[in-house]
């Protein structure tokens, strides 16, 4: 390859048609590019009418993705001016289309692949990113078992974490050159892709016991070793391993499970902005999940984890506190329940007068008379399941219940916002996973917030870099969670449960303050700052060319 073209073509440094006269001199451009010579602001205009022009959805997410491939600094451009219009191309709900077509779609690779049959490779695949042990400020890892509510998407699922790094960097101004996706190919269960020749994993099943932990060892040692500032973002990886690995690591490894503790501290954000206008306390609540998996649990754990700080002792929390799963509600009389659920598994003597159906399961709209929830979070992946039924007794319950129906993509939701909002005739306190329009209902417009972790981790990871902490504390979580919840108003009638999308940047900059302090205080923090207002700004990335322009070092 040339120089110029090597120049062209490093995505991180290229400016294209905005390479001054003299700078195309310096860099041997001359010749390589058309005359003009272009700001930002223009080629970010011919992009943008570029993207329009795309047929769909998915289409446009190709196009971004090419785009990143391309040019960052354009890329991030664009993100960063739509972002309202564009997270939900990027990421969620358009990425779990992208992933279910990955293999397909294939174009090029910008992630580390790292496979349970070559475990001794893992330092070889990191190493080949010729980048030091200051390099690197974050991992994005993923085993790809459930991804969002689609499960097992192998190594399509790749792009889970290249789109959450997108956020991170959109939302936090992460720097694009100091992040790692990583796609640990264990193989698939999805029969799909097994028997689809274009398939571009492991063509076996998922690999289980030593050799799944064998390679997820030699991941996060490695990962430790070359990258020991780096903070290890776990993402969409099976119930039993999300929860082992954390609770194996989280003293060794600057780790962080995004659905269980990142999901966990959304919701704790979204419930802390209702409680607001309940002017009720996390004493009062009674919480019913349904669907009790990795982000269902971790959300139990940290609401549950809020009463006790209001004054609940452990088995007064674990008290309030109803899951439901697959079998209906979770109860100690159940044989294999997972270790996630025996926790908060209801004495069977408790519930012995309630209905069961043919199968012997109590059922949500069971529970929800008998409990008479304050708090009705859905995360089982089971579209429709809050059926209307299920929100007029739970608005019978209660006066202004909280309706978190949050599993993703949009196929999954289990009640869209509008048939919340009119089942509970305005009275339910309602935010989603996925962007929602506004709901019009009694004369008065609903804010549907969006209770995604996407409003919350990349803050939390900006904290966690910025103040060089050696781990990711609850007190770090919970201060996240109230950064954000501090940023809602809700006393206008229908107002949004959480920050909109548009104020990510500044919401990420004031969540990433709170973070550092609370890493401070845990005694976490390994750099200190004079001003952290001003070293949180000063450490978030720009879209823009500032500087020289530099000759292509292609990563
Ligand atoms: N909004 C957010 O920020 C956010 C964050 C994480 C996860 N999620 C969403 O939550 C959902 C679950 O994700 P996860 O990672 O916890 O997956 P998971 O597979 O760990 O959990 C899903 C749980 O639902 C249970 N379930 C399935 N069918 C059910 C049924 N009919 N009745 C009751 N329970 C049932 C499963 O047995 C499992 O325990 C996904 O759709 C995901 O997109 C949203
Ligand atoms: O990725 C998202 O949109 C949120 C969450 O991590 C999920 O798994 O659904
Ligand atoms: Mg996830």
């Amino acid at each position: 390859m040339d120089r110029a073209q090597r120049t062209l073509s490093d995505a991180l440094h290229t400016r294209g048609t905005a390479y001054t006269t003299d700078e195309r001199r310096q860099l041997g451009l001359v010749g390589r590019l058309p005359a003009a010579v272009e700001t930002l602001e223009q080629q970010a205009a011919r992009a943008y009418a570029q993207l329009r022009r795309q047929p769909d959805d998915l289409a446009r997410y190709v196009y971004l993705d090419a785009l990143h491939d391309r040019n960052e600094t354009l890329y991030y451009r664009l993100l960063t001016d739509h972002l309202t219009e564009l997270l939900p191309v990027v990421y969620d709900p358009t990425i779990g289309e992208a992933i279910e077509q990955w293999s397909h779609d294939y174009r090029r690779s910008r992630a580390v692949y790292l496979s349970v049959d070559h475990p001794e490779d893992v330092r070889a695949a990191f190493e080949s990113l010729e980048l030091g042990p200051d390099d690197v400020d974050l991992v994005v890892v993923s085993d790809a078992q459930e991804i969002l509510g689609i499960g097992d998407w192998g190594v399509n699922g790749t792009d889970i974490s290249i789109g959450k790094l997108a956020v991170y960097t959109a939302a936090a101004g992460i720097h694009p050159g100091r992040v790692v996706a990583v796609n640990l190919d264990v193989g698939t269960d999805n029969e799909t892709l097994l028997a689809d020749p274009q398939y571009l994993g492991n063509r076996h099943a998922r690999v289980t016991g030593e050799a799944y932990d064998r390679l997820v060892d030699a991941f996060l040692t490695t990962a430790a070793e070359l990258f020991p500032a780096a903070l290890l973002h776990f993402e969409d990886f099976g119930p039993s391993n999300a929860r082992r690995i954390l609770v194996d690591n989280a003293a060794k490894h600057r780790i962080f499970n995004d659905d269980m503790q990142g999901t966990g501290a959304i919701v704790v954000a979204a419930v802390v902005a209702a409680l607001q206008v309940t002017g009720e306390g996390f004493d009062d609540q009674r919480l019913v999940v349904f669907g009790a998996g990795t982000a269902g649990t971790g959300m139990a754990d940290q609401i549950s984890a809020a009463m006790r700080r209001a004054g609940l002792d452990d088995d007064a929390a674990r008290g309030r506190v109803w899951l439901i799963d697959k079998h209906g509600l979770v109860t100690d009389d159940q044989t294999g329940l997972p270790d996630y659920q025996q926790a908060y598994a209801r004495p069977a003597s408790e519930v012995a007068g309630w209905t069961r159906d043919a199968t012997g399961a109590i059922d949500l709209l069971t529970v929800v008379r008998q409990v008479r929830p304050t708090i009705l979070i859905g995360t089982s992946t089971v579209h429709g399941a809050f059926t209307e039924d299920v929100v007029r007794a739970l608005a019978a319950g209660v006066e202004r219940p909280i309706l978190l129906p949050l599993s993703n993509p949009t196929g999954r939701i289990e009640v869209m916002p509008a048939d919340a909002i009119a089942w509970s005739d305005g009275r339910a306190l309602v935010a989603v996973g996925i962007p929602a329009e506004p709901v019009e209902h009694g004369g008065t417009t609903y804010t549907i917030g969006q209770a995604n972790n996407a409003l919350l981790y990349p803050g939390l990871g900006l904290g966690t870099i910025v103040s060089g902490a050696g781990h990711v504390t609850d007190g770090m979580l919970l201060a996240a969670a109230t950064a954000v919840a501090g940023q809602v108003d809700v006393s206008a009638p229908g107002a949004a449960l959480l920050p909109p999308v548009a104020d990510l940047r500044a919401s990420s900059a004031t969540v990433a303050v709170a973070v550092a302090r609370a890493a401070a205080a845990d005694g976490v923090a390994t750099i200190e700052h004079e001003d952290l207002v001003q070293a949180v700004h000063d450490a978030m990335w720009e879209p823009a060319y500032r500087g020289p322009a530099s000759a292509g070092e292609a990563r």
